[in-house]
């Protein structure tokens, strides 16, 4: 679901550690004041300079007309035991009309009693009741065991009165309610460190505060769970709630939170879904925590007015332009990529909609919006789409919809995730719309606009929200670290807004780790948290690939992606800076690697060799991201930025180099077809149900070639270079797990006999060349005269004389030698090539009509010095075989078990097959046992004819173990 790929990044983790001594202070926001307070108990230096006061404010709400004020009548009501009582007893409470605060005292003289002049007008007894005992519980919680000392603390609600005041209580009201007060009512205890985080401003400080945990007293006390988006219990218990707009910020408890741990989760649609989501089955809450401590910057500083949604002002002025006409659709539907605000804009739409004010956006201060944002209103819901996908959940919801709204103007659905609803929910959904109130409104959100219905797409009011340019993020990075205090360097933040691939998010999350590794968010520690090199490095990596200097761009690559870097991430760094080269942009105060690469690579042809590699570079990428062997990859794409200039092998070669756009001097001609060819030098993959694959083909000619050229090129011994760059043809190259299966080809038997026998210094090379462990493959392919027989095109014959694997290892290539016969260093030598071309021929081929292009392919497990088996059977790569019909469906016998397999044949029907069925053999004679006795003969035979094989295979009794293999 994520848009590409997102970038991981890693922190090394000693340092991570180090850092963590600052988090506390990072990610304690003021805006919970709940773990700053608890940092601050443990602080003896604040707790012995504070005073005996504690001072709980309660704002005045009387302008909304629902509470004028709040008191502690219930205090004694709570049904809360003595011993908590006794502690809460150990302050003077005191409720001051005038500045709506209730004030704590510690007396020196011990025990007083609650009886302290409390709120006289209690409207909504039984939930400032509430209010009251969370207040209690809280003062249990953390004056309980600091009853002796000095305290002094404040709690903020979310009301006007406390607005007025912004600047001077943008610290105290926004969220951190306790310690900002404490600055108010004593002198500072401790200075505020620096990268401890600040309270956020205007309106936001609002609703920030508001976002404080207002509900959790009502909601810890409730034991209500939610049933479908916590409604239909919760709504009872809100409803008791209504108005009062009172609670303690610092009312959310540790101890409260054990006890009904979900029950927050209720009314907090601006926070994490932590809670939401770590609830058990049917606890689970739609609504968001608002007073966990915000965990991440990207939670902190969500957007929470249409002001703070960056980078999307066509959405904004949109719905901002619905809501001042009042033209309010039914159905809306957000999409566009993860990270980009769609759901906080939701958030704001929904309060904006229902906002008292008459701005068109979220006021931050009315008790709609205190109500929304504290996770109170009744009307505006976040809906798991999961559950409504059951009949029951979108009963509920609908029959939810259908009641008016309670207190709002409407009734609001955000369904986050829409793409996961199925069918019948989104017909359900659709067919209520038009006899659902004026007043409902369903925001659905996705970032797939694809795998929703096109019924739901037509219907629905769309609002894309693109990627976020980078500056834009750039300059919300920059206010985030000017908010929380964190030195920064400009061009690292841009360099974050660049990696983030226009999600806000993910530019967040970067900052956020950033801030744990250094004081300063700098360049340096950019690239050692994203994963990427230098420039310097770069362009040895880029110089030794253009010099064809093939075993130093292997270890130089190797080196790299060893150490840090994410493949991906190579070449696209390595794209950038050949696209920096290309435009001239290294003359200037460069580097003297810069300087020294610009130098040597300055000639026109060297632009257009530059150019191709970009080519090549941006065609891997594609292939990268499908694969799962990357580094493999990018090594061969490495290798490939200089093949370009070599001249072609052979005549063929030459042929279709020219066609591609080379000259003889290995420079590229920027013909129209060059781009055309490139195409084809792309590596193509393929997916297998059970693994990756990624394979050359034929088709990509030059690539292989190119393969094959480096690779002879290693062996040491000149007579076997030439006879693999003349008679030697790498045909295929699969990857699987790691390994790569090279398929090579002679024309002559004897070719294949003598490569067979150097088959270690082969596949050695090869294993340099591509950086993993290599299986070879030696076929022989005879083409028949064709006078032979008529009807005949082309009978083929792969001989697999010798499938062997190597490990690969670190060292430098193996040294080729002499065309010694290396055989005899297998543990079990293969079947010669003699015997197994008469047992094709004979088995089979006299069988075969000519008229069918068959492929015989004879595999031979290789064991190794132990005898263990490094290799078995060709199932899993037989269908992407040169030649191979991979369409045609085929059976097999399993592969043998491992230890039980020495040869494996495979038999492939093609394409003209299927429409000859009679063309398959009758029967299939193995070849005989081979020397080993212990081994036992499997067979591969793949057909889409299942009853016309009859097989006889030793060690097998029938052909009842033949299994699809497709
Ligand atoms: N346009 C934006 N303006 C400000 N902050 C944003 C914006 N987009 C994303 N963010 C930041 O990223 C966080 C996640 O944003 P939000 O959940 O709204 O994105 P989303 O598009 O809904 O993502 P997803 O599709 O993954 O749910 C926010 O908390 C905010 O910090
Ligand atoms: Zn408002």
């Amino acid at each position: 679901m994520a848009d590409g790929r997102r970038h991981s990044v890693d922190i090394p983790i000693t340092r991570t550690l180090i850092a963590l001594r600052r988090v506390r202070s990072l990610r304690d926001p003021s805006t919970n004041s709940m773990s700053k307070f608890s940092a601050l108990l443990e602080n003896a230096t604040w707790e012995t300079n504070s005073t005996k006061e504690i001072s709980i404010q309660f704002a005045d709400v009387s302008k909304e007309g629902r509470l004028n004020h709040t008191g502690l009548s219930g205090w004694k009501n709570l049904g809360l035991d003595e011993h908590r009582e006794e502690q809460v007893d150990n302050f003077d409470s005191q409720y001051d009309m005038g500045r709506s605060e209730l004030i704590f005292r510690q007396s020196s003289g011990g025990v007083k009693s609650m009886d302290a002049p409390l709120g006289t007008e209690n409207v909504e007894g039984d939930n400032c009741e509430r209010e009251a005992s969370g207040t209690k519980l809280l003062s249990e919680e953390y004056y309980g065991s600091h009853r002796n000392k000095e305290l002094d603390l404040v709690c903020s609600t979310p009301l006007s009165n406390q607005l007025e005041d912004r600047d001077s209580t943008s610290g105290p009201i926004t969220g951190s309610p306790l310690g900002e007060s404490i600055d108010r009512s004593v002198p500072r205890q401790k200075p505020r460190s620096k990268n401890q985080v600040k309270s956020y401003s205007g309106v936001g400080d609002v609703l920030s505060r508001a976002e404080s945990p207002c509900l959790s007293v009502s909601d810890a006390l409730s034991s209500h769970s939610t049933s479908l988006f916590a409604n239909d219990d919760a709504d009872f218990m809100v409803q008791n709630d209504r108005g009062c707009g009172i609670s303690c910020c610092w009312t959310k408890t540790p101890r409260l939170r054990d006890s009904n741990p979900y029950s927050d989760a209720e009314g907090s649609p601006l926070l994490s879904r932590d809670v939401a989501e770590t609830a058990p089955r049917g606890k689970r809450s739609w609504k968001h925590t608002t007073n966990e401590t915000p965990r991440s910057l990207s939670q902190k500083f969500r957007p929470k007015s249409f002001d703070e949604l960056v980078g999307q002002n066509v959405v904004v002025r949109s719905l901002l332009g619905a809501i001042s006409k009042g033209r309010i659709a039914s159905l809306y539907l957000f999409h566009g990529p993860r990270g980009t605000g769609k759901t906080s804009a939701s958030r704001i739409f929904a309060a904006a909609l229902n906002c008292l004010s008459h701005e068109y956006k979220p006021c931050g201060v009315c008790r709609e919006c205190v109500a929304f944002f504290s996770g109170r209103s009744r009307d505006v819901k976040e809906v798991d789409s999961m559950r409504i996908n059951r009949a029951k959940g979108i009963r509920s919801l609908i029959k939810n919809a259908s009641m008016p709204p309670i207190s709002s103007r409407f009734k609001v659905f955000i369904v986050d995730e829409c793409h996961l609803l199925h069918g019948e929910t989104w017909g359900t959904v659709l067919n209520s719309l038009e006899n659902l109130s004026q007043n409902v409104v369903f925001v659905m959100i996705t970032p797939e606009l694809d795998m929703l219905p096109r019924s739901a797409v037509s219907r629905s009011q769309k609002y894309h929200f693109p990627k976020i340019k980078d500056a834009d993020i750039a300059g919300r990075l920059r206010n985030i670290c000017v908010e929380e205090d964190l030195d920064f360097d400009q061009v690292a933040l841009d360099f974050i807004a660049a990696k983030s691939g226009g999600s806000l998010r993910d530019a967040e999350i970067m900052l956020d780790q950033l801030s744990l590794l250094g004081k300063r968010i700098t360049m340096s520690l950019a690239h050692e948290l994203i994963g990427v090199v230098s420039d310097d490095e770069l362009f040895d990596l880029l110089d030794l690939a253009l010099s064809s200097d093939t075993s130093s761009t292997v270890i130089r690559a190797r080196e790299l992606m060893r150490s840090r870097i994410d493949p991906m991430q190579l070449v696209s760094q390595l794209a950038n800076l050949i696209m920096d080269v290309l435009a001239g942009k290294c003359q200037d105060n460069s580097s003297e690697v810069r300087r020294k690469f610009s130098r040597k690579h300055a000639s026109e042809g060297d632009m257009q060799r530059l150019s191709h590699a970009l080519k090549i570079l941006s065609d891997s990428e594609k292939q990268l991201r499908m694969s799962k062997n990357q580094s493999t990859w990018l090594t061969v794409a490495l290798l490939q930025l200089s093949s370009l200039e070599a001249s072609p092998m052979d005549v063929n070669d030459s042929k279709s180099s020219m066609r591609n756009g080379h000259d003889r001097d290995g420079d590229f001609s920027s013909t129209p077809s060059t781009g055309e060819s490139l195409k084809h030098l792309a590596l193509h993959s393929c997916e297998d149900r059970k693994s990756e694959r990624l394979q050359v083909q034929g088709d990509c000619k030059v690539t292989l070639d190119s393969i094959w050229k480096r690779a002879s090129e290693l062996c040491k011994s000149n007579s076997l270079r030439n006879f693999l760059r003349k008679q030697g043809k790498l045909s295929s190259l699969q990857f699987n797990k790691g390994l790569a299966v090279a398929e090579l080809e002679f024309h002559h038997p004897n070719y294949a006999s003598k490569a067979e026998k150097s088959w270690k210094f082969i596949a050695s090379s090869l294993q340099t060349v591509l950086g993993c462990n290599v299986e070879i493959r030696i076929n022989l392919v005879v083409c028949a005269p064709v006078s032979k027989c008529a009807k005949l095109r082309r009978l083929s014959f792969s001989l697999f004389g010798c499938s062997r694997i190597t490990r690969h290892n670190s060292h430098p290539p193996m040294e080729c030698g002499s065309d010694h016969d290396y055989s005899d260093h297998i543990s079990e030598k293969p079947m010669t090539r003699e015997k197994a071309i008469s047992a094709c021929l004979s088995d089979c081929g006299s069988q075969i009509p000519h008229s069918c292009y068959h492929r015989v392919e004879v595999g031979k497990a290789l064991r190794n010095s132990e005898g263990n088996v490094l290799s078995i059977g060709p199932t899993s790569s037989h269908r992407s075989l040169p030649n191979d019909t991979s369409e045609t469906p085929g059976y097999g016998f399993p592969s043998s078990k491992a230890g039980e397999s020495d040869n494996d044949y495979t038999i492939f029907s093609g394409r003209e097959a299927e429409d000859q069925p009679n063309c398959f053999p009758k029967s299939l004679r193995l070849p005989k046992k081979s020397r080993s006795s212990e081994t036992t003969k499997v067979v591969h035979i793949c057909t889409h004819q299942e009853n016309k094989l009859a097989l006889s295979i030793p060690g097998k009794e029938s052909i009842e173990n033949m299994h699809h293999c497709q």
